[in-house]
């Protein structure tokens, strides 16, 4: 995974499950819309619904396959973590989030960026604190005709996981691999990739948990 920067792993819950998961989510959106700023729907960035949500709120709302798919994405996230030297914690909550089809999407982004400043106005740093991106799948019987494959672009910085990457590989021409959001798929990806979310045609539901480097950013970022 460290040396393209991604991982895609089949499989991982069963399709009963994340169709139970599913439907959860799709109450849940159903009876309390979004808690999620609509800012980034506003200025045409994405348009899913979507909000954080930690596994005793889901058990506590009887949401009990998604507090399960929490629970594994976070252990997932605990055992990548334990192969590197460094020091990572893995978010407490996902972010749960439902495309409604006809077309929305998530445009092209990196969870984290690396901003490099002229040394005598500013240091060069990181955006936020993410550095892995781990992503599960709810969607059974997914056809290519619904649309919204994740698309991951250019090559990654490799080891340590936060390596900056050089700007030409973040360009419009870098290559990409595109993913079927099918049930139980889970991806992992380094956070400073730049990825999208395709037109969506079906309905599209995902949890995404981020694991995050403890450093300097951590005082300036807070933990959200
Ligand atoms: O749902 C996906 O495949 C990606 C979502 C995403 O990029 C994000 O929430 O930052
Ligand atoms: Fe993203």
């Amino acid at each position: 995974m460290l040396s393209q920067g991604f991982a895609a792993l089949d499989e991982i819950m069963c399709a009963q499950t994340a169709r139970a998961a599913r439907l959860e989510l799709r109450g849940l959106f159903h009876r309390y819309g979004t808690r999620f700023t609509s800012e980034t729907h506003r200025a045409g960035i994405r348009s899913d619904l979507c909000q954080c949500l930690c596994e005793h709120e889901a058990n506590a709302l009887g949401m009990h396959h998604t507090a399960s798919a929490i629970r594994m994405l976070k252990a997932i996230g605990h055992e990548l973590t334990r192969t590197f030297d460094e020091a990572f914690t893995v978010a407490p909550c996902a972010q749960i989030a439902c495309f409604p089809g006809g077309g929305t999407f998530y445009q092209r982004h990196g969870d984290n960026l690396y901003q490099p400043m002229d040394p005598s106005t500013a240091p060069s740093g990181f955006n936020n604190w993410r550095a892995f991106t781990i992503l599960m799948y709810l969607n059974p019987a997914w056809t290519p005709d619904d649309g919204g494959c994740l698309r991951i672009y250019g090559e990654c910085g490799g080891v340590p996981p936060l390596t900056p990457l050089p700007q030409d590989t973040l360009s419009a021409k870098s290559s990409f691999v595109d993913l079927e959001p099918l049930a139980g798929r889970v991806v992992v990806f380094n956070s400073l990739l730049h990825h999208e979310v395709m037109p969506v045609m079906g309905i599209r539901c995902a949890l995404t948990i981020w694991i995050w480097k403890e450093d300097a950013n951590r005082e300036k970022f807070g933990r959200s």
